[in-house]
């Protein structure tokens, strides 16, 4: 068996109300002064009070940082470091979606190191230490409270990544009634994401795929699969809002270890430059990438058609099991209320060339995708999505 290297969060809770809970769970590790990072939509949605007002039940002052926006900008990763300091805090707590998650990983880092982020950028750069960590999710989704991954918007459009270990919580806090009130296209579209992470971590052509990643991904597909539809159309069902969250994280385990491809890659420069949102992204080149992909991965793709889709185990022939899956995923979008194409989400056609050269510079998730793909190929997949 090949060798590999697993990293996760060290401590998971995973409790319906937790959050309310948050000081006695995770205020020791913080310190006495704790920088919040959330967004303002939340905020007024008054989603955090009930962790706000558990961590000052036990003592520690709380500075909040609500000014994340959607596709977080360095703008706004500076001005939550910048709050940090002048608080002089001693932990940081990131309660939100991805945007949120991903601002207060990289926060805890340069607070902790004061290390120069243009060094940080990429692949094992960062030095640390970083402070002390907890994430909340509110969306179930990008799996950001499992993996050492942390996307910011620089410059008008390019989404980069910073991944080191380093970045990865303390502590990970899972709480469904967080998610109740999200609303359906959210929750469509994140549910998405999510199980393009476990898709793609499935199929994913990096040496550091393993069976851990493996198994992780089929139960998020389970548990993905099984609920999407419940949460998006029944919101306040509170066991299909766990099984998301559960899934969502299963699946940022899986690709955490066994990194994204071609989906990613290609959903970057829709998210970078239209701002639409990063599950709907996905949700758009998702059937299109597949079916590029069908010829080196379509085994693969038939291993876990029946995870989402249980029926589709009586299919048995494999090219026939992989195209039904495909197909099926792109039902499932349309049911779940997203848009289907390009088009209707704003990008005129003259656009996809740009957006494909664009696509190319996502060479750390590239790698990754079972087929090899050129610029031509990502025109193509656009063309086709369009
Ligand atoms: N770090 C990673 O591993 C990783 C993986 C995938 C994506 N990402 C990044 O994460 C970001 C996307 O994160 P996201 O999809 O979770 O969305 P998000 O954090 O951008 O939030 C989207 C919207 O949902 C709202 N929202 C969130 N939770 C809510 C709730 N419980 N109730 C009501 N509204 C709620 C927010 O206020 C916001 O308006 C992107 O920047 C993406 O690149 C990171
Ligand atoms: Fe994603």
């Amino acid at each position: 068996m090949d060798s590999f290297r697993f990293n996760t969060t060290s401590s998971i809770i995973f409790e319906a109300g937790a959050a309310g809970r948050l000081g006695r769970l995770a205020g020791p590790g913080l310190g006495g002064r704790v920088l919040l990072v959330t967004d303002p939509g939340l905020r007024k949605l008054g989603l955090c009070d009930h962790a706000l007002r558990s961590l000052e039940d036990e003592g520690i002052a709380v500075t909040v940082f609500d000014a994340v926006e959607a596709d977080p900008s360095l703008a706004t990763l500076n001005k939550a470091v910048e709050a940090g300091r002048a608080a002089s805090v001693a932990g940081v707590v990131g309660f939100g979606g991805g945007s949120s998650l991903d601002v207060a990983k990289l926060a805890a880092l340069l607070i902790g190191s004061g290390e120069v982020l243009d060094e940080a950028w990429g692949v094992g750069n960062a030095k640390g230490p970083r402070l002390p960590l907890v994430l909340v999710p509110t969306t179930a989704g990008t799996g950001s409270e499992v993996t050492p991954v942390s996307i910011i918007t620089v410059g008008a459009e390019e989404k980069r990544g910073a991944s080191s270990p380093i970045i990865l919580p303390d502590i990970a806090v899972l709480d469904a009634e967080l998610t109740l009130g999200l609303p359906p296209a959210i929750t469509a579209a994140t549910g998405i994401d999510a199980m393009v992470h476990a898709i793609e971590a499935y199929a994913s052509k990096s040496a550091n795929n393993n069976p851990l990643s493996q198994m992780l991904a089929r139960q998020a597909l389970r548990l993905l699969g099984a609920n999407i539809e419940k949460a998006v159309f029944d919101g306040n069902n509170v066991e299909a809002r766990g099984a998301m969250l559960l899934g969502s994280m299963l699946a940022g385990q899986a690709f955490a270890n066994s990194p994204v491809a071609a989906v990613h890659a290609l959903a970057y420069p829709i998210g970078g430059t239209f701002h639409v949102p990063h599950g709907l992204s996905n949700a758009l080149v998702l059937p299109h990438v597949l079916r590029f992909n069908a010829p080196e991965a379509a085994h693969l793709y038939a291993e876990i058609a029946a995870d989402v889709f249980p029926h589709l185990e009586r299919e048995q022939d494999i090219q026939g099991r992989c195209a039904a899956f495909i197909a099926e995923l792109a039902a499932l979008a349309g049911k779940l209320g997203l848009p289907p194409r390009l088009r209707d989400v704003g990008i005129g056609e003259e656009h996809l060339a740009k957006m494909a050269a664009d696509a190319m510079k996502q060479t750390r998730l590239l790698v990754n995708n079972p087929r090899g793909l050129s610029e031509a190929d990502a025109l193509s997949i656009y063309r086709a999505a369009w």
